[in-house]
């Protein structure tokens, strides 16, 4: 599936058309998730659909899920921009990051120098970069492309020999270990517990995907990661604010914030 993914953005960025600049204020995810409202920051995600689910949301605002989020007390935002897998869109990024007072993680499949001006043109505070996909060297080039042009970057492993080797290039200030098999699409939060033990002590650790339940969140906190990213189980929630209060078991925020 990510190789067919990988060729369908391949096809997109030969005829991609810049977006307008969106004018607005830069927010660091790495700040945000240095200082989390809770004992675990959460990036949450405004994600209508996926390859694995289908459509996860049939009644989709996007604006309306992220102020939710907001409201709810999340770290910061991840936004699908993927239209043929995810339904997402680029606007969808540009009318949040205009409303709400988070950083705001563009969740795409950047494999292209283009896609870092769109990115900054649509109004992304970070982007998500994933190993594997590109050789090491290439995501290098990207990631300091992107931090050149003010952005920050999420990246994302599968695997500790891609992490292993991604280390021997690069040490982004980022890292996401991703639960998900992208292959066979089960999640295993064991993932996080065996890869998570190589991420330096000097970056920021995210767990992503198959997170539901309070327990889940406990099982990747021990783990040691600081931040996890959740789609899924918030956008099936009541709504996104009672979604992050009964992931977090009821914790209220840090009064220190
Ligand atoms: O979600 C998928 O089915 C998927 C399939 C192929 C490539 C990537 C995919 N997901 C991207 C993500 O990283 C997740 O949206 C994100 O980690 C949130 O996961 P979840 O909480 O399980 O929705």
């Amino acid at each position: 599936m990510l190789n067919q993914i990988i060729e369908t953005k391949r096809t997109e960025i030969k005829s991609l058309v810049q977006p307008s600049l969106v004018n607005v204020q830069k927010k660091s995810l790495y700040q945000a998730l240095s200082k989390p409202n809770r004992s675990i920051g959460l990036i949450a995600e405004v994600k209508k659909a996926s390859p694995s689910k289908g459509i996860i949301k049939e009644d989709f605002n996007p604006l309306e899920i992220a102020l939710g989020y907001e409201i709810g007390g999340a770290d910061a935002l991840s936004v699908l921009t993927d239209r043929p897998y995810f339904k997402g869109h680029r606007d969808y990024l540009s009318a949040i990051k205009q409303q709400v007072n988070l950083p705001v993680l563009r969740k795409d499949f950047i494999i292209d120098r283009v896609q870092i001006e769109e990115s900054v043109r649509m109004g992304a505070d970070a982007i998500l970069l994933i190993a594997g996909v590109v050789p090491n060297i290439e995501l290098k080039r990207l990631y300091e492309e992107a931090a050149g042009a003010g952005l920050e970057c999420l990246v994302e492993v599968h695997a500790k020999e891609e992490l292993e080797s991604l280390l021997h290039e690069f040490t982004p200030s980022i890292i996401g270990v991703n639960n998900r098999n992208l292959k066979t699409f089960t999640t295993d939060l064991s993932q996080t517990e065996t890869i998570g033990s190589l991420v330096p002590r000097n970056s920021l650790f995210v767990s992503e995907s198959g997170i539901h339940v309070t327990e889940d969140l406990e099982r990747v906190k021990r783990a040691g990661a600081h931040a996890v990213l959740v789609g899924e189980s918030l956008m099936r929630a009541e709504s996104p604010a009672e979604g992050i209060d009964s992931l977090y078991g009821g914790e209220h925020i840090a009064a220190t914030r």
